[in-house]
């Protein structure tokens, strides 16, 4: 019923998946605007996928018509760090999982870890020197795995948090290297990088299991405020079970994956675009300096630096960190008029969406102010801007998220400003998992 569907033109046997794997972002973007809101991509001899941007058929893959979906194949391969946990399991388990976490991750319950994230910036900034050329995407990542791990554990693992830290890297670019090889070769065979996955795993593992234990043998009534404590204590409101020792550690890990390099990916962009545009740069520092007077931010102060908010809002929507989200179809389904069959992809793309000249004017251009007063949200259909995604598999960080990266902009701004080279070429985004700077962000600092 689909074949009317047109897209761009492809080779006989792989149809556009060269195309695509060479440019991801170029590619779907000329997709959307030479073949409209429904494009036929063609990956492989007989995989068939579809891009769409329209905001209203969005809508109904993510929200109302979701049970006709499961996530695409690409997220398997996250399987191998993250088990089990929310971000990769389906149907019921996954609405289970879900309900168990989603208190811990409530506005006013991890408003309470405001003061790790601005405490680990000064921490980490403290080290900086003026005229210091840094790789600020290499510090940001360091600087958000350091606030995950203290929030995910508290005091508990301050001694081996560098160990951790390390295992988790090294778990992560196992999955970004596979999820974009082309070889696929089986965790069995003893290449180096299996080999050093299997070993990052099992270190991994044997702490986590180890922290876990710790606080299950703890006598009643010890206080811990931290995620970890929120996962043990997860009741099922129906049948008052808790999560077994394999989820709690299935789901510490997907925190870990999903909620570090996304936010050191958004920050790392954010100063980018700051650098490039000296008259928002400017207008930031003055808010900060007029709001703060010099003091550190605290969760508090977030509503009263709307600039700062408008500039995160803005720099997700240039540099989505998940720049794409992908369905495949498991019954038949209708969307918008079209009818796909099960095992199509549905493809939607924030970077693609977060462009549309429909939507925003001078859609390549770093606006911040165009976000102010919350207007064009309000006047834009709901998923013209999905940052975080939608419906029953939203963001659960979201909150986490636009509350770090406003106190990490907040803190750093009020002491540093960051700027870029001018023989340094433009950063190129690369779409892997995360939409991350192509060779990092080489920047320098200047104390202001
Ligand atoms: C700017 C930062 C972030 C962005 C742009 C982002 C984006 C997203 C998106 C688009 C999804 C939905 C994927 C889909 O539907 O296929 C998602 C899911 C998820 N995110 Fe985030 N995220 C960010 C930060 C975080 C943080 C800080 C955490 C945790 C502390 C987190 C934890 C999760 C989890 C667990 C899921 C899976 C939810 C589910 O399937 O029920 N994320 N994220």
């Amino acid at each position: 019923m689909t074949t009317q569907i047109s897209g761009p033109r492809g080779l006989p046997l792989s149809g556009n998946l060269l195309a695509f794997r060479k440019d991801p972002l170029s590619f779907l973007t000329r997709a959307a605007s030479e073949y409209g809101d429904v494009a036929h991509i063609r990956m492989g001899p007989s995989r068939h996928a579809y891009l769409i941007s329209n905001p209203e058929y969005i809508k109904e893959i993510l929200v109302a018509k979701q049970a006709h979906f499961k996530k695409a194949k690409g997220l398997q391969v996250a399987k191998l760090v993250v088990g089990e946990g929310i971000l990769t399991n389906e149907g019921k388990d996954h609405l289970r999982q879900r309900r168990l976490m989603q208190p811990a991750f409530h506005r006013d319950r991890i408003a309470g870890y405001g003061d790790i994230m601005v405490e680990e910036a000064v921490n980490h900034i403290e080290a900086w020197k003026d005229g210091e050329l840094l790789d600020i995407h290499h510090e940001m990542m360091r600087l958000t795995l350091a606030i995950i791990t203290r929030t995910m554990f508290g005091a508990n693992v301050s001694s081996n948090a560098d160990e951790i830290g390390h295992a988790i890297e090294v778990g992560l670019q196992y999955i970004s290297k596979k999820a974009t090889s082309v070889l696929d070769i089986p965790l069995e065979v003893p290449t180096k990088g299996n080999r050093d996955f299997q070993q990052a795993s099992e270190l991994l593992d044997k702490t986590i299991y180890a922290i876990i234990e710790d606080r299950r043998n703890e006598p009643e009534g010890a206080e811990h405020t931290d995620l970890l404590a929120m996962l043990l204590a997860a009741r099922d409101e129906e049948d008052g079970t808790g999560m077994s020792d394999k989820q709690v550690r299935d789901e510490v890990m997907t925190i870990f994956v999903a909620g570090h390099e996304t936010t050191a990916n958004t920050l790392s962009w954010t100063w980018y675009l700051l650098s490039q545009h000296p008259e928002v740069e400017a207008r930031f520092h003055q808010e900060l300096d007029e709001v703060l007077e010099g003091r550190e931010p605290t969760v508090d102060d977030i509503p009263s630096l709307p600039y700062v908010n408008q500039i995160v809002q803005e720099s997700m929507r240039l540099y989505p960190a998940a720049w794409m989200i992908n369905r495949e179809v498991v019954e038949n389904v209708e969307i918008g008029g079209y009818h796909f069959k099960p095992g199509e992809i549905l493809m939607m793309s924030q970077f693609v969406m977060h462009r549309d000249p429909r939507f925003y004017d001078e859609p390549d251009r770093f606006k911040p102010e165009r976000f102010d007063g919350g207007e064009l949200l309000k006047r834009n259909p709901q998923f013209a801007y999905f940052p975080f995604g939608g419906g029953p598999r939203i963001c659960i960080g979201n909150n986490f998220a636009l509350m770090e990266s406003a106190l990490l902009l907040a803190t750093i701004g009020q002491r540093f400003r960051i700027s870029r080279g001018e023989n340094e070429p433009a950063a190129i985004p690369e779409p892997v998992v995360t939409l991350r700077p192509k060779n990092g962000m080489k920047m320098t600092i200047h104390k202001r």
